[in-house]
């Protein structure tokens, strides 16, 4: 190397420094100063890893005064460079002594990073490459924000999150029965939705009780930071903004928060929200004369916020109506009359029909025909009448036919687009539920504070229903006193439940009733009389003090053995590590008993279920109890029209609850018409309503099919080795603990100071989904997790493997031969909204030419080409690039003009997916909206300005050179 003062050189390690100027060469030392940065170097200068800056005829260069030109001619006056050329300013012919050159020039384009030396490893090039691959499949993967939850492959919930998760603004209402994972799929739905960029800001808002579950779950399972928002947390916010909402763009808060701080809610509706989520909306109580707060809460949100999902599995359990109103709440335009939406009900079971038909296997009889001919009138369908009903159509094709049918079916009867059911009748695997019940003396306490009520209220009959809570009575009958919690020394169903908890020491219990005192009362008894190890669980505690409670009583060694719960404190949190159930009293809501059971009861039970009743006996208590079990079989069996079946019998079950005498006769029959009643509405519901929901929202071979795919992408072995190679590239390091998994933590070569996703004391990932989900400190890896993205934001956004040099050591070929790798990218932006990218994502062209320009793009493959080639040290890689310069320049035009010619078909083709693509759904949702009114008209108005603009934005296009490889052939 040869130095002169003056001349300009830049730092091989330290490109951040700017450029350099030789200030001073003292024996074998060069001290170098780089201005921009104000720091000095002084190296020796047989091996200074500096590079010579010269530029060359075509460069764009600026000055220390700040005006630019493009050069013309070079002259070289003792071995300093001077440029001539045009300012671009005032158009003057100039000339720039390299001296002056600005002192910040930066190398981001490849080829000048290239001729100036800045040349990156051999991996790094690969590496980059292959990301630019990967990401160009996975932007336009129809599992796209699918795979990146730690969850089981669950079909039904994965088919309502495809189906939901791509919706623009998705209005809908997840309804499974109790368990199934509707939290779940509402995760998956704003995973995907955030994914996609099609929602920002989104708002969950659940009951107290649910918060910190909800926060876990979006954060264990799907990566997502939700930041719960309560009075405290908003003064906080304060210091940062006006309005405390504005201060986090995924928010999580109690409805309750903004039911009862009316500011809050003031200023949580001004701020934008692009989703809006909300548990537990059997909740929002409504009728006509008189909607709940919480109902006039959420309404005023959902009319403001584009996307809203709405969560129950009892829909109906404040009523039709309060459904109804739900379902108004998320498409007013659809949903605009009750008495409508009752006598459209009453029409689904033709439809059901068909559909049944159309899923059984064989020939479609003549009725059936018929009927589907009758109920898709707007459409030929004959052609695949008559597919199907071929004997000469191969079993494919009758299949097709009839999945084709089935989805017009589905498509333009019922709820389906809004409304999403599955039941465990649906899906395989639910363990059994098994009712042990406890009948027990009524104490004589009970008795004489049932007869004092009664002789004060100068009534001997009608009181008997307070011996539900017999508990209660007791206490208003002894007085507030300081022993009011004595009534656990009379109570036979504590003697019982002691007994019981101390013979199954070893097992978990729950056990629910309905008020919080009597929680407390109960688990003061167990631990002061026995030393059993209990914890309450109720809605006048803090939510920090809840979920202490759950992990206590979630802990396997020195945990609780019993967890008391009150019924609202209990509602939607996950206890199905147990499988012994105490129903201390029973609820007269057939839905509140529903929800009681589904805390064990749920996806994850390995166990059958035991439900334990402990009862008054010749009480209410009992005749309860056989309502249930007998009339409904509500115990043993989920029980889906269990509120309509209240609304019919409920005040005949009261009054017979509250009369003095047993009334055995008035219960028999009471019981016998209710089975009979129950079995008329199950055969109709299962016909007509839920049926049509079940096969609509369980997806059937398509969920299937979605599993699959997940399935086949999971096991790709090549993700691993990327994804390794990518962690490589970045500095992260990756140690084996065995057993699927691995701990990365960030090393000090990391190319970047931090990394979105890698938390400072590292974090253990696995690539098997079953061994992400048997350990909660274990992370899933996947294209959509944090870190993987960071990653390819860090290599793709940094200039790390733009440019690089490789040996080609092949004989064959003359020495010195060279060849010329461009990867160009064509991409375009558009707002989220767009979801450009599926029709045009970022698009890897690349570009192999020989010496002559010959282009060899097609015949050598990247990986093909690239396990023929070796790496070069960067001194002797800078050395030929710099004596090939006059070759690289001509192949470097030819390249690019190469990658413009491929621009225009790439976007054409673009330009036909998304036409063809949007057109037919356009299609579909217009013909379905003639028939159907569930399709909302700003959807469609959304749909059809995303068509008419998609092209613009496509049109815009661009062709980019993004990294660049010299190859060069030697033979040794
Ligand atoms: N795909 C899944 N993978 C792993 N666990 C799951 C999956 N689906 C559900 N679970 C677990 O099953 C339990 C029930 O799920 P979730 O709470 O989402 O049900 P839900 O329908 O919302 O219940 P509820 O009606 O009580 O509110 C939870 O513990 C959840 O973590």
């Amino acid at each position: 190397m040869s130095f002169s003062i003056g001349q300009r050189w830049i730092s091989d390690s330290e490109s951040e420094l700017g450029l350099g100027t030789v200030v001073a060469i003292e024996g074998r030392m060069v001290t170098l100063l780089f201005p921009a940065s104000g720091e000095n170097r002084f190296y020796a200068m047989a091996d200074a890893p500096v590079t010579r800056v010269v530029f060359n005829v075509g460069d764009e260069i600026s000055s220390t005064d700040d005006w630019s030109m493009t050069i013309s001619e070079l002259e070289e006056v003792d071995e300093l460079i001077i440029y001539h050329g045009v300012r671009h300013d005032t158009q003057e012919p100039v000339q720039l002594r390299e001296m002056f050159l600005s002192h910040f020039l930066k190398f981001n384009k490849p080829q000048d990073r290239l001729f100036a030396g800045q040349i990156d490893r051999f991996d790094s090039f690969v590496v980059r490459y292959q990301t630019l691959v990967k990401r160009f499949e996975q932007q336009q993967s129809e599992l796209k924000g699918l795979m990146g939850g730690k969850v089981s492959l669950i079909p039904h919930q994965l088919y309502i999150a495809s189906e939901v998760g791509r919706r623009i603004s998705p209005r809908v209402l997840l309804s499974d029965e109790v368990g199934l994972g509707k939290t779940i799929e509402a995760g998956l739905i704003i995973h995907q939705q955030l994914i996609a960029g099609l929602a920002k800001r989104v708002l969950i808002v659940v009951p107290d009780a649910l918060q910190y579950q909800w926060l876990i779950e979006m954060l264990r399972r799907f990566n997502m930071h939700f930041s719960l928002f309560d009075e405290d947390r908003c003064i906080e916010a304060y210091a940062d903004a006006e309005n405390p909402f504005e201060t986090e763009q995924l928010v999580l808060c109690s409805l309750d928060f903004l039911r009862r701080k009316k500011k809050r809610f003031e200023q949580v509706a001004e701020a934008e929200w692009d989703l809006l989520v909300v548990d537990e909306a059997h909740h929002l109580q409504w009728d006509e004369q008189n909607p709940s707060r919480e109902y006039q809460v959420i309404e005023h949100l959902a009319q403001q916020i584009a996307g809203v999902l709405l969560l129950t599995a009892t829909p109906d359990q404040l009523g039709h109506q309060s459904h109804f109103a739900r379902l108004r709440l998320l498409d007013p335009d659809r949903f605009y009359d009750y008495a409508a939406f009752l006598e459209e009900e009453q029409h689904y079971q033709p439809v059901a029909e068909a559909a049944q038909a159309l899923l059984d296997t064989g020939r479609l009889s003549d009725q059936h025909a018929n009927q589907l001919t009758e109920l898709l009138s707007e459409n030929d369908i004959q052609p695949l009448i008559n597919l199907i009903n071929d004997k000469q159509a191969t079993e494919e094709q009758q299949l097709q036919a009839k999945q084709e049918l089935l989805q017009h079916l589905l498509d333009r009867h019922g709820t389906g687009r809004v409304l999403f059911r599955n039941t465990r009748n649906a899906i395989a695997g639910f363990p059994k539920r098994q009712l042990s019940a406890y009948p027990l003396n009524l104490p004589s306490q009970y008795k004489t504070a049932l007869k004092v009520q009664q002789m004060m209220q100068g009534n001997n009959s009608g009181l008997n229903n307070q011996l539900m809570f017999p508990e209660e009575l007791y206490q208003q009958f002894e007085g507030e006193t300081e022993n009011s919690a004595s009534w656990t020394q009379y109570d036979p169903r504590i003697d019982w439940l002691i007994d019981f908890l101390l013979a199954n020491k070893q097992k978990k219990v729950l056990l629910i009733c309905a008020k919080a005192a009597t929680a407390l009362a109960i688990e003061d008894a167990v631990r002061t009389r026995e030393g059993i190890r209990g914890t309450v669980f109720h809605e006048d505690m803090s939510l920090l003090e809840r979920d202490k409670a759950a992990a206590y009583f979630a802990q396997d060694e020195a945990g609780a053995q019993l967890m008391v719960c009150s019924e609202i404190g209990s509602e939607g949190r996950n206890f199905q590590f147990a499988q012994h159930i105490v129903l201390f009293d029973l609820p007269t809501n057939p839905d509140l008993l529903e929800q009681r059971i589904g805390r064990l009861d749920r996806i994850g039970q390995k166990h059958d279920i035991q439900i334990h009743v402990p009862y008054l006996q010749d009480t209410p208590q009992q005749s309860l109890l056989r309502w249930y079990h007998e009339g409904l079989n509500a115990f043993e069996h989920t029980c889906p029209a269990g509120s309509e079946i209240y609304k019919e019998f409920g005040e005949r079950l009261n009054t017979i609850l509250a009369s003095a005498e047993a009334a055995p006769a008035e219960l028999d029959a009471l019981i016998k018409d209710t089975a009979r009643r129950y079995q008329e509405l199950r055969q109709k519901l299962d016909a007509g309503r839920d049926r049509l929901l079940e096969i609509h929202s369980s997806g059937g071979t398509k969920a299937q099919q979605l599993i699959e795919k997940i399935q086949s992408a999971e096991q790709d072995p090549h993700f691993v080795t990327f994804s390794l190679r990518l962690f490589d590239s970045i500095g992260i390091n990756q140690d084996d603990k065995g057993e699927n998994a691995l701990v990365l933590h960030a090393s000090e070569q990391m190319i970047v100071p931090s990394i979105n996703g890698l938390p400072e004391d590292g974090c253990t990932i696995t690539y098997d989904r079953d061994t992400a989900l048997s350990r909660d400190e274990i992370q899933l890896m996947s294209w959509e997790h944090p870190l993987l993205q960071s990653c390819i934001d860090t290599i793709l956004g940094a200039d790390l493997g733009t440019s690089s040099v490789a040996l080609l050591k092949n004989r064959a070929l003359p020495v010195g031969s060279l060849f010329l790798e461009g990867i160009f990218v064509v991409e375009t932006s558009a707002p989220a909204a767009f979801q450009i990218e599926r029709y045009l994502p970022a698009t890897p062209v690349r570009i192999l030419l020989d010496k002559n320009g010959g282009d060899l793009s097609d015949k050598v493959g990247f990986e093909q080409f690239n396990q023929q080639l070796s790496a070069v040290n960067r001194h002797l890689a800078a050395k030929l690039v710099s004596a090939s310069q006059q070759q690289i320049h001509p192949l470097l035009a030819q390249a690019n003009k190469l990658a413009q010619q491929q621009l225009s078909d790439i976007v054409a083709q673009a330009s036909n997916k998304m036409k063809q693509s949007l057109n037919a759904e356009l299609a579909r949702l217009e013909a379905l909206s003639a028939v159907n009114p569930s399709i909302r008209q700003d959807e469609l108005a959304t749909m059809r300005e995303l068509r008419d603009n998609a092209d613009n934005y496509l049109q815009k296009a661009q062709v980019k050179l993004d990294s660049l490889r010299v190859i060069l052939v030697s033979h040794n």
